[in-house]
């Protein structure tokens, strides 16, 4: 697979979801350990979906988990379902059910993105909106502004994908991967439920130090494929998600099956 020279994604393969999961649980465990020890403090974007939450399930039982000071790390998301904070499908409720819940975290630290029943109450664009103002703020507080786009220097933010292409809450052709200047937006309608979403824009994805795409399964190969070929981020979105200094691509070998190996 291509090896990291500059902008060029790292493509890493592993046998199957489990392995990947766990490997990826033990990478970011080093990564986030290096980047406290580096300057004191890491900070992290979580994903949904189901590889998402497996990382976490293998950070949570991790021999080495508290390599983390997990009282000096940041947490964010890069997308949130719009439901009710109890609501099962909300990737929060399962980032601390796998994880957060488990570890001595500082809720301070921890950056969650509004529920349909909290403050905002049904008004997905004002939580979007608040969204925002929390990035915006706590780039100021780190002055680690990212330039023109006001969110945090993210040191790793995780992102899985879909089979048509989306990434965190970014649809193929839709009104966000299009957006260029707000770092977060309301997504409607989306195709896949729950409809109504939060979800950081590519800018903002973009301004993170490292992306690291995780996905397995025949399902993602096209995407995948796509994607590592150069395909355009509004039909897309997936191939759009590159990190300043990194972008790691952590897939299966299912998920792998259709990239064409590099010359
Ligand atoms: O909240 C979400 O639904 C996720 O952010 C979404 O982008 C997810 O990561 C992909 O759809 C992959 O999900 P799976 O890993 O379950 O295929």
């Amino acid at each position: 697979m291509s090896t990291p020279s500059g902008t060029e994604p790292t493509v890493v393969v592993h046998p199957d979801a489990d392995v990947l999961a766990a490997a990826v649980a033990a990478r970011l465990l080093s990564s986030l350990a290096d980047a406290q020890a580096r300057k004191g403090h890491a900070s992290v974007v979580l994903t949904g979906g189901g590889t998402g939450i497996a990382v976490l399930e293998h950070l949570r039982h991790s021999p080495a988990r508290d390599a983390v000071d997990w009282s000096r790390l940041d947490v964010y998301w890069g997308d949130e379902r719009f439901v009710p904070a109890a609501d099962d499908d909300r990737n929060e409720k399962q980032a601390r059910a796998a994880l957060l819940d488990h570890v001595p975290i500082d809720e301070s630290r921890v950056h969650p993105m509004a529920a349909s029943d909290a403050a905002f109450g049904d008004d997905p664009d004002a939580a979007a909106s608040a969204y925002a103002d929390v990035l915006a703020a706590s780039a100021r507080s780190a002055s680690t502004a990212t330039g023109a786009v006001r969110v945090p220097s993210f040191d790793v933010l995780l992102l899985g994908l879909g089979g048509e292409g989306h990434t965190a809450s970014i649809f193929p052709a839709s009104p966000a991967v299009r957006e260029n200047t707000a770092t977060v937006v309301a997504v409607r309608d989306c195709p896949k439920p729950p409809p109504t979403r939060l979800s950081l824009t590519l800018p903002a994805i973009r301004a993170a130090e490292e992306v690291w795409l995780l996905t397995a399964g025949e399902a993602k190969a096209d995407a995948v494929a796509l994607a590592l070929a150069g395909a355009d981020e509004v039909s897309l979105p997936v191939a759009g998600a590159k990190g300043k200094r990194r972008t790691v691509w952590l897939i299966d070998r299912a998920a792998a099956a259709k990239v064409q190996p590099t010359r």
